[in-house]
């Protein structure tokens, strides 16, 4: 379990607050609202009736067996996919229609598109800022398709600097905060193809960190990472919650799941266990959800 979990409550609500106070902004609710959420690819639904709350300041872990639904459930609460019934919110906004990218920060497993990007760890942490690029600052604050219009070159010339290279000093020291807290800033010119599974999620990280993202979603992020490198991801996670920020988690490995969140919600199709850890591993929701699979999968509950 996490150092954190003692605090999830009563200093939960502060913490939420001091992380309100920094970004300055105001939370009205949940971050991730589903409610009676089904979904099918087919007629038939792989997401049948689900309800899921996350609030500001979790630890959550997602588990469930192969094909269960759990990267369809995290699209769905993403907007990336919309449900056949039911409502899907996201920081109090229709997730399909939700545009506030920067808030939410998306690390994939072992973020393999990006294994062969000949770019380095500078550049992919950089891109973290381009959510927070003020576009009116091109062509001198003139509204940009009034600016291409009136000076066509020019304009195209400045936004492709901006999007390109030309970033503020506070978006530098983003960059560089974000890469200081990940341990990656002896990394900075090495190409992300350089890189060891876990110094890469850490890269990852900090592009996610970078655009102050205060929802991490990560889907099977210690895939493929060395076991050393596992431990330091999991500290680095907790002390990212630790100062407010969300953790959504999709993770096969139980133990890791036990150790380290908060709360485990256990997919299959529908939710069979949504509540905290303790609770999970006393439960038979494992064996439920996961059939005779539970028994080799972990030695969790026994
Ligand atoms: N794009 C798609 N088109 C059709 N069926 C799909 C598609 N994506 C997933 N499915 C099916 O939906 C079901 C749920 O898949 P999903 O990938 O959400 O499960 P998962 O729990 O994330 O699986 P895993 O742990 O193996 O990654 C599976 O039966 C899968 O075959």
């Amino acid at each position: 379990m996490s150092t954190t979990d003692s605090d999830s409550t009563a200093d939960g609500t502060a913490r939420q607050a001091a992380s309100d106070a920094d970004s300055g902004t105001e939370v009205t609710g949940p971050v991730v609202d589903l409610q009676d959420v089904t979904f099918g690819y087919t007629a038939t639904p792989v997401i049948e009736d689900v309800s899921l709350t996350i609030d500001s300041g979790e630890y959550v872990a997602m588990v469930g067996p192969n094909g269960s639904g759990k990267s369809t459930l995290m699209q769905l609460l993403l907007g990336l996919l919309e449900p056949d019934t039911g409502s899907a919110q996201l920081f109090g906004e229709r997730a399909s229609r939700f545009d506030d990218g920067e808030r939410i920060g998306y690390v994939a497993q072992h973020a393999s598109a990006a294994k062969e990007m000949p770019i380095t760890v500078r550049e992919v942490v950089k891109m973290g800022r381009f959510a927070h690029l003020d576009l009116g600052r091109v062509g001198g604050g003139d509204p940009i398709l009034d600016a291409l219009r009136e000076k066509p070159l020019a304009t195209a010339r400045e936004i492709l600097n901006t999007v390109f290279g030309r970033l503020s000093a506070a978006d530098w020291n983003a960059v560089d905060d974000a890469l200081e807290t990940v341990g990656m800033s002896a990394f900075v010119d090495r190409r992300i193809t350089q890189l060891s599974g876990g110094q890469r999620q850490r890269a990852f990280i900090a592009r996610a960190l970078a655009s102050e993202a205060d929802l991490l979603v990560l889907d099977e992020p210690t895939v493929g990472v060395d076991a050393e490198s596992v431990d330091a991801f999991y500290d680095l996670l907790a002390s990212l919650n630790a100062q407010g920020i969300t953790v959504l988690l999709i993770e096969h490995d139980l133990g890791a799941v036990v150790e380290h969140a908060d709360r485990v919600v256990c997919l299959n199709r529908e939710i069979y266990f949504d509540g905290p850890t303790e609770e999970f591993v006393e439960s038979d929701a494992l064996a439920r959800a996961f059939g005779t699979e539970a028994r080799f999968l972990s030695g969790v509950g026994e």
